[in-house]
């Protein structure tokens, strides 16, 4: 199973964001995205997703070129950067809505054991953030698309999310973007750099350094 995109082509009020880009994501092997803020990281993944519409893209399912944008397909999940679930959902509405165990949940998360009469709105955005990644993450998908999933969420479930994205790796394809570039970096097979509108394809971290990226 294979995710390609190129020639994509996107620009806000004239001015070009994206224009060189190739990303090429395969099943068994997670693909880190980095930049710095603003070049275009959410950008790339909503056009991936297919709820924003660059002026053009080229996006190839295992070779084939995608006739209607993924969303429609029901094979992707999506995990903006943003809130994902409605504040008066109940928890327990949430994971039925994701066909996702609650029981292996809390097996993996015993803290949240007392939340399962719940509502998103009763939790913290910490919270809500490892109940939103793990919900996308398990959800079954083809291709997993996760904007930041690490930011808000400390790091002993950080360690944990990177134990299952090794375990979801093995049957999807999954992208994956956060400022958090050493988790990015341990837990990617390839890893893109965008810079200037472009993808560029990072050995390692020295290469990061040289791409001025980081100090
Ligand atoms: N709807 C929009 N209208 C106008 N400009 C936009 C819009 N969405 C994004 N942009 C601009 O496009 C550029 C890329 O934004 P994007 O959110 O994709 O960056 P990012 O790499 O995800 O940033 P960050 O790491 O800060 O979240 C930014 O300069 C942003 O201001």
């Amino acid at each position: 199973m294979t995710l390609e995109i190129d020639s994509v082509d996107l620009e806000f009020d004239g001015r070009k964001v994206l224009y060189g880009i190739y990303i090429k994501s395969e099943r068994g092997k997670v693909t880190g995205i980095l930049g710095r803020n603003g070049c275009g990281k959410t950008s790339l993944l909503r056009i991936i997703f297919g709820d924003l519409q660059p002026k053009y893209k080229n996006i190839r399912n295992n070779g084939k070129c995608l006739p209607r944008p993924l969303y429609l397909t029901g094979k992707i999940g999506y995990l903006p950067q943003y809130a994902l679930l409605p504040k008066h959902l109940s928890i327990n509405h949430a994971f039925g809505l994701f066909n996702v165990s609650w029981e292996q949940f809390i097996e993996l998360f015993q803290s949240f054991k007392e939340y399962d009469r719940a509502r998103i709105k009763d939790l913290s955005s910490g919270e809500i953030r490892v109940i939103e990644a793990y919900l996308v993450l398990m959800s079954n998908k083809e291709i997993i698309l996760l904007d930041e999933p690490f930011s808000f969420i400390a790091p002993i479930y950080v360690e944990k999310f990177m134990v299952l994205i090794r375990q979801v790796k093995k049957r999807s394809i999954i992208i994956l973007t956060d400022h958090f570039y050493n988790d990015i970096l341990a837990v990617s097979d390839t890893i893109y750099l965008l810079k200037n509108g472009c993808s560029k394809k990072i050995e390692d971290k020295n290469e990061l350094k040289r791409e001025g990226y980081i100090n």
